[in-house]
């Protein structure tokens, strides 16, 4: 199958110091693929260098084939490729609702301006509150973002998200920052997405159980270089990984 995504040497250098170094990546269409690294690796610069947040000093991305290198961010959404909104993108005296709400508006406006008249606000609501279904987040609909917490503001990141309908999903550590009860609800709203069947998932986690439990295939990076590429199992046991980690690698605490 042709990669839905794709690098080519992808390079980013700051100053002196090498963040990403020559990946060559690939991903399938409706693949779930994991990033894993220890801190420092590069994973959050190569999703800046995939959605354009930043510009590569070498190499190529593609998208079903076609180098998107030099798309803005902005381009790069309307292609398919969705990264997830920060907690800095929330509006915080907007309830859960309206700012689910936005999203899907801001969607619609940018897919279908011509025909936006014909849609009606309550339209953008129902799909606003389907998506806060998705995400278990319902019951919030009516809290303002601000008072939601931290666990559920990432729900909210990702019901923005998902609004966007892109056919990739970017997530970046959906789970950071989170108290140990909080992370089984993202768990199983990442797993209600891939169970539907219609989007490639590319996470950046550090805690291998998800890991495990969720990816068809991880890619390890290392030094700002890809280190491994396999299956999960592959991964596991492959010596030049778990030495790369020094027994980091399955370290669940780790950030
Ligand atoms: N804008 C920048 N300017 C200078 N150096 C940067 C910049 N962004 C990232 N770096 C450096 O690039 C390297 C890779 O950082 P990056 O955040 O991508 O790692 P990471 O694998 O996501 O780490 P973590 O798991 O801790 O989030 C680090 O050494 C970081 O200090």
């Amino acid at each position: 199958m042709n990669p839905i995504l794709e690098t080519k040497d992808l390079t980013i250098a700051f100053g002196g110091h090498v963040a990403v170094d020559g990946v060559n990546f690939k991903v399938e269409p409706n693949h779930f693929k994991s990033i894993i690294g220890p801190n420092g690796a590069g994973k959050t610069t190569f999703f800046n260098l995939l959605s354009g947040q930043l510009k590569p000093t070498r190499g190529q991305v593609y998208w079903k084939g076609e180098d998107i290198t030099k798309l803005t961010p902005m381009k790069r959404t309307r292609k398919g490729i969705g990264r997830s909104f920060q907690i800095t993108n929330v509006f915080p005296n907007l309830t859960v609702l309206e700012n689910v709400r936005i999203a899907v508006q801001s969607q619609k406006g940018v897919r279908y301006n011509m025909f936006s008249h014909f849609l009606h606000f309550k339209d953008f609501e129902v799909r606003a509150m389907e998506l806060l279904t998705t995400v278990l987040l319902d019951k919030k609909a009516d809290s303002l973002a601000r008072n939601l917490a931290h666990g559920e503001k990432r729900k909210l990141e990702i019901a923005m998200l998902l609004a966007l309908e892109t056919e990739i999903l970017l997530l970046d550590e959906p789970t950071a920052g989170m108290s140990i009860e909080e992370v089984p609800a993202i768990l199983e709203v990442i797993k209600l997405i891939k169970a539907q069947g219609d989007r490639t998932i590319i996470l950046i986690e550090h805690k291998m159980d998800m890991i495990l439990d969720l990816s068809d295939s991880v890619t390890v990076l290392f030094n700002g270089r890809l280190l491994a590429d396999g299956t999960p199992e592959e991964i596991m046991n492959n010596e030049t990984v778990q030495s790369a980690y020094l027994g980091g690698l399955y370290d669940d605490n780790a950030s």
